[in-house]
């Protein structure tokens, strides 16, 4: 049933900013902005968004727009689908427009690359004073496009906006749960992404599923360390912004991540593979920032530590796994 008193913007017209606003505009009125105004024509008059969802029908319901003010300006809840690098200056546009008291969540899996912000923190900085939170979990954009069943995490301190937000993303294929552990969602969606592109790589080098498991397992085990240390609830990383969204990415062919592995353990290199793409691989760009808060808070993460090494300083995938691999001796859960 729609609710017209909520109003959404959802700023980014990528791929999930696309699946995310077409979710709301079926419970309530949504405004999607895109930066490019020749993409926000295309999608009036085709009700589709070529470049990053070809195929898929943008609900009649769902209203596009370039211009910020138009979307930002009068919206009740405000949903940031920017990636990582662009996020800041993106917020601090729509920050111009922004009520006082407008809930803000973020979709991105990234970090700050400078700074080693979290995207919330970001929003603190941009935005002050008004609710952060984020909506994370194992959502393939094109599956939650398709309908196919799945669940989703918010993320956001205040529960009485937990739940408003629960109920304008929810669909009867997306069940959409509340965690109040915005930091440990938040580390779980930038670490998932680092631990993908590990996962790929397995897969590029033709090892299997006992090879994956120990992978995603292990991953999991590094981002439940920083996680913690972090402030995050242990609980979270074994839900669906942890565990959850491990498996989906650890998995699939859709992930961009886990693409850039398989062709990095495939031995193209980093340049070769960023150049082919026109979608976000996140881990790539933060895994030196996930690395970096790892030694700021005294966590071990080798898993982390080799995906740097073959993403940014030219290590092969061979050379990465040999040096996991010949790690010492140790406890599991130490
Ligand atoms: N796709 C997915 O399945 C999911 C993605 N996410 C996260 O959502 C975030 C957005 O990713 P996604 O929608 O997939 O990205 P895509 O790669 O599909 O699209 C990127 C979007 O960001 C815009 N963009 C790129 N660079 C900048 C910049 N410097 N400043 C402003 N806008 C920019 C692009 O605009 P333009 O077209 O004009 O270049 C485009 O709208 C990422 O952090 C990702 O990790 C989270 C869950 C699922
Ligand atoms: O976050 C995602 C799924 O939950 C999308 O992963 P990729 O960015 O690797 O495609």
């Amino acid at each position: 049933m729609r609710a017209p008193e909520i109003r959404v913007a959802v700023i980014g017209a990528g791929s999930w900013g696309t699946t995310v606003a077409s979710l709301a505009a079926v419970n309530t009125p949504t405004t999607l902005w895109a930066r490019r105004g020749d993409l926000v024509e295309t999608m009036r008059s085709t009700r589709e968004n070529p470049d990053y969802l070809a195929g898929f029908r943008l609900p009649d319901e769902l209203e596009v727009t370039d211009s910020m003010e138009e979307a930002v300006g009068s919206a009740d809840v405000l949903v940031m689908a920017v990636p990582s690098h662009g996020f800041r200056d993106i917020a601090a546009e729509a920050a111009g427009s922004i009520r006082p008291w407008v809930p803000v969540v973020s979709l991105s899996k990234g970090l700050e690359r400078d700074t080693l912000k979290r995207m919330t923190e970001i929003i603190g900085d941009e935005m002050p004073g008004r609710p952060a939170g984020l909506m994370t979990g194992p959502n393939l954009a094109k599956e939650i496009m398709a309908g196919q069943p799945a669940a989703s995490v918010v993320a956001i301190p205040d529960s009485t906006i937990a739940v408003e937000l629960q109920r304008i993303l929810s669909q009867p294929s997306l069940r959409v749960y509340t965690n109040p552990d915005v930091v440990g969602c938040e580390v779980a969606g930038v670490v998932k992404n680092v631990i993908a592109i590990a996962a790929g790589m397995i897969e590029g080098m033709e090892f299997g599923d006992n090879s994956r498991a120990t992978l995603i397992t292990r991953g999991l085990a590094e981002m439940s360390r920083l996680g913690v240390a972090m402030g995050g609830d242990p609980y979270t990383f074994a839900g669906l912004a942890g565990m959850g969204d491990l498996i989906a990415t650890c998995s699939s062919s859709q992930s961009r991540n886990n693409s850039v592995g398989l062709q990095l353990g495939r031995g193209k290199s980093i340049e070769e593979i960023l150049d082919s793409m026109n979608m976000v691989a996140e881990g790539v760009k933060s895994s030196p920032s996930v690395l970096e808060l790892a030694r700021r808070y005294g966590v071990e993460m080798p898993i982390t530590e080799q995906v740097v090494a073959v993403c940014h300083e030219g290590r092969s995938a061979r050379d990465a796994l040999a040096a996991v691999m010949a790690r010492s001796n140790k406890s599991e859960f130490d």
